[in-house]
């Protein structure tokens, strides 16, 4: 009624605007601005309210979606669909939940602070067609929101009003949104009429703190520390740092490394991108993909370790393992031929501008997570604090990481095998990945007795393997010695 009423006022004062126009010749020329000035308090007078619109399209790049037409329409989903009559039903988060909006030619009345604007729905029509009308994009049919407040209340309404709408419409889309990952390795990353940096998948990950097998202790402290970062941004500003945190997280394969990472994400409801350096051209591609990611996401490179001899000059580590040596190896070799098979040339110094150099403060809320198996070959300056801000060491399954894991896999939280279980645990290394494996029932036979017998059992013959090996290894030098005597006496 009240934008009936509104409208018809406007439409009066078109009219007299449109009969001055066409008789402005047959007035002289020194009245025209004294008309002008009493038309427009006439206005103010019969007309005391203003109008925005904003429209979905923006003018200049007129096949992206304006992200105020997103907030302001999320916005109005959610504060105006009691009211509304006709309602459009939108499926979002893989068919899971409906997310309803005012349908076209809709108005509803907004009230903050006791000003009430009125917000309503509409389109227009554009005749040109064109090739991006064709291939589903905006097409002919242009939408816009129209506010309408009173004149007095302007400043009002265009700063704090509007910022408030358009804060709550944005934190409406984060909790309804879809989470991605995101990769860079495609050689195809058109997404219909853009190219992408980053092709993505849906992300559905379903590790969690929860089932997330470690110390409890550790586990509260990397906890305080994912939500005290969350919550500091304001914290951030004040102490002039840019809003993100590194994680180096480290430890042998199987002990939870990449499920740490779905879980944080999980955590905090960030989106991933999973950055494969191997498939990067160079150190200014690197920044490219780093400017195109968004805020609240976890970036992570994975076996960092593979990029040791990236500027040529290692310096001399620790010896590992002879194994560990020989792993090392194959990952490198393998990193190497797909690094020449896309002619990447990044440096270790793009990667430590890509961590913290001035383009990564582009964007927020972002945390950098590199993974590694082996935490004594990298490079200092890469994992040195403000780069790498926690190092998280994932280890060998302990007692209390085993009781998350059989509560898991088996729903029991304690059972008279547990003290032989623990007792094996502190004596032999196994990594969480092995004793989920063993604790997962393979037939309808095996109950929570038999699955904890074969981790047992699978525990025992790790020790055993372990004793076998320690005692080759203590036989071979001696029979070396015995060896270099007999050549000596002959
Ligand atoms: N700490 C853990 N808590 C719960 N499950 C775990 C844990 N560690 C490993 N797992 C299980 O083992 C599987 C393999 O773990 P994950 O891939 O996270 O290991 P990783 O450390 O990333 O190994 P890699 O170094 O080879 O990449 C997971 O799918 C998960 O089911
Ligand atoms: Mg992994």
């Amino acid at each position: 009624m009240m934008m009936m009423m509104m409208t018809q006022l406007a439409s009066t004062f078109a009219g007299l605007m449109f009969f001055f126009a066409t008789f402005r010749q047959f007035i002289p020329e020194e009245f025209h601005g004294h008309i002008r000035r009493y038309l427009n308090k006439l206005l103010t007078y019969l007309y005391p309210y203003i109008e925005i619109t904003f429209h979905e399209y923006q003018e200049e790049t007129w096949y992206e979606r304006s992200n105020a037409y997103a907030h302001i329409e999320r916005y109005l989903s959610t504060n105006s669909s009691k009211f509304v009559k006709r309602l459009k039903a939108n499926v979002v988060k893989d068919c899971k939940s409906v997310v309803l909006s005012m349908d076209d030619y809709e108005e509803v009345i907004d009230e903050f602070n006791g000003i009430e604007v009125w917000w309503s729905s509409g389109k227009t029509f554009s005749q040109q067609r064109s090739w991006f009308s064709y291939n589903g994009g905006g097409g002919t049919e242009r939408r816009y929101y129209k506010l309408t407040c009173k004149r007095k209340h302007r400043d009002f309404v265009t700063k704090v009003y509007m910022q408030r709408v358009l804060d709550e419409g944005k934190a409406i889309g984060v909790r309804t949104r879809q989470r991605k990952l995101y990769t860079n390795n495609k050689s195809e990353n058109w997404e219909g009429y853009q190219w992408k940096m980053w092709s993505h998948i849906v992300f559905e990950h379903p590790s969690t703190f929860d089932t997330f097998a470690m110390d409890p202790k550790k586990k509260e402290e990397i906890l305080n520390d994912l939500r005290m970062f969350s919550r500091s941004k304001d914290y951030y500003k004040k102490v002039g740092k840019s809003w993100k945190r590194g994680y180096l997280l480290y430890g042998p394969p199987g002990t939870g490394k990449s499920s740490m990472i779905a879980a944080m994400a999980n955590l905090l409801e960030y989106d991933i991108y999973d950055l494969e350096l191997a498939s990067v051209k160079d150190n200014t591609e690197l920044r490219k993909l780093l400017i195109d990611t968004s805020s609240k996401s976890i970036i992570v490179i994975e076996d960092i370790d593979c990029l040791l001899d990236l500027t040529g000059q290692r310096k001399e580590k620790k010896e590992g393992s002879e194994e560990e040596e020989k792993d090392l190896t194959v990952k490198k070799a393998k990193w190497e031929k797909d690094k020449d098979k896309k002619g990447s040339v990044v440096t270790l110094s793009g990667l430590l501008n890509f961590v913290d150099g001035l383009w990564s403060t582009c964007g927020s809320e972002r945390l950098i997570v590199f993974t590694t198996n082996y935490v004594e070959k990298l490079d200092p300056a890469l994992i040195r604090r403000g780069r790498m801000d926690m190092h998280i060491e994932l280890s060998y399954c302990c007692f209390e990481a085993f009781k998350v894991l059989a509560k898991n896999y088996l729903d029991v939280d304690s059972h008279e095998l547990f003290a032989t279980i623990g007792q094996l645990l502190e004596e032999t290394n196994m990594t969480p990945a092995d004793v989920a494996e063993n604790l997962m029932p393979k037939s309808d036979e095996e109950n929570v007795e038999t699955c904890l017998n074969k981790l047992i059992i699978s525990l025992k013959n790790a020790k055993e393997e372990v004793r076998l090996e320690d005692t080759k290894e203590e036989a071979s030098p001696k029979a070396e010695e015995e060896e270099g005597k007999n050549s000596e006496e002959n």
